[in-house]
């Protein structure tokens, strides 16, 4: 793994034992409504457009895009919903991404959209903090504790993204009841970004699920610029799309999401 994503696990370590938080298994999220992120999906692509879950993402290794206090993540937030995003991500890792907890309050706050928790969990405690309807796993961090991750995460009110970047990571998925795979383009060993991950991986997804009569929303994430990019995953096989240093790097967050939810038109 790259040195910064072993630098983060360490750090994510270190906050996650000052939680000291208990983790109740017969409380889940109760104190709102799970907003649906599937029939998101569904209606979205009825409508023509495509799923994109665009991501409030103040910084990444090596990079800084923009300062991000709560007030300016509702903004994004709310910039983003009006263009059509299907869901709204956003970084809650304080150091490498720079993200927080209060800026997932905030957007959750102000939009009506889902909202993904993105971070790197590691640990149960984490599934105890600040709400939201969505929450990233990542088959490369939890390796065989992933699918006791995805129950917990099902128990509490959340609905897991399990996260694969190549054919092991997938079938560690497989093996679970998520829902929702997300393919990362991105190489956590070398932070390369490749599309062809997508275009590798989802097929063998559509293949499972006619073996065995089941069904995943197939999620590209990472390394879209363009709507040519987002053609090409679609294409692919995905069923939506994550995008975050795109519109960050954007001058216009607005314009740059409504350009990627009108890259495809399925009329
Ligand atoms: O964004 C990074 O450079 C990164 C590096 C190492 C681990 C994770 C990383 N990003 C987290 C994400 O999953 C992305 O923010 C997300 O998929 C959006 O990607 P992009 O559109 O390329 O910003």
């Amino acid at each position: 793994m790259h040195d910064s994503i072993l630098h983060i696990l360490n750090t994510t370590k270190i906050r996650v034992q000052a939680l000291g938080v208990e983790i109740h298994n017969e409380d889940p999220q109760p104190q709102f409504l799970k907003r649906d992120f599937i029939a998101a999906v569904a209606a979205v692509r009825a409508d023509g457009r495509v799923p994109v879950i665009t991501e409030v993402k103040p910084a990444s290794p090596g990079k800084s895009f923009r300062d991000i206090p709560p007030a300016a993540a509702a903004e994004l937030a709310w910039e983003m919903e009006e263009a059509g995003a299907v869901a709204i991500s956003v970084l809650t890792e304080p150091g490498v991404f720079r993200g927080s907890l209060e800026n997932l309050k905030a957007v959750r706050k102000t939009v009506c959209l889902p909202v993904l928790r993105k971070d790197f969990i590691i640990d149960r405690r984490q599934l105890e903090e600040a709400g939201s309807d969505l929450i990233l796993l990542i088959a490369g961090i939890l390796g065989k504790e992933l699918d006791s991750f995805v129950d917990l995460a099902l128990e509490k009110g959340f609905e897991p993204l399990v996260e694969v970047h190549n054919r092991e990571e997938l079938e560690l998925a497989l093996e679970t009841d998520t829902k929702l795979i997300g393919i990362n383009n991105r190489n956590f060993d070398t932070l390369k970004i490749d599309l062809a991950t997508t275009e590798e991986l989802a097929p063998l997804i559509r293949e499972y699920d006619l073996d065995h009569g089941t069904s995943h929303i197939i999620i590209s994430e990472s390394g879209m610029n363009s709507p040519e990019d987002v053609r090409r995953v679609m294409q692919a096989g995905a069923d939506a799309v994550l995008i975050g240093s795109a519109l960050m790097e954007s001058d216009s967050v607005f314009e740059k999401t409504k350009e990627f939810v009108q890259s495809v038109c399925w009329r």
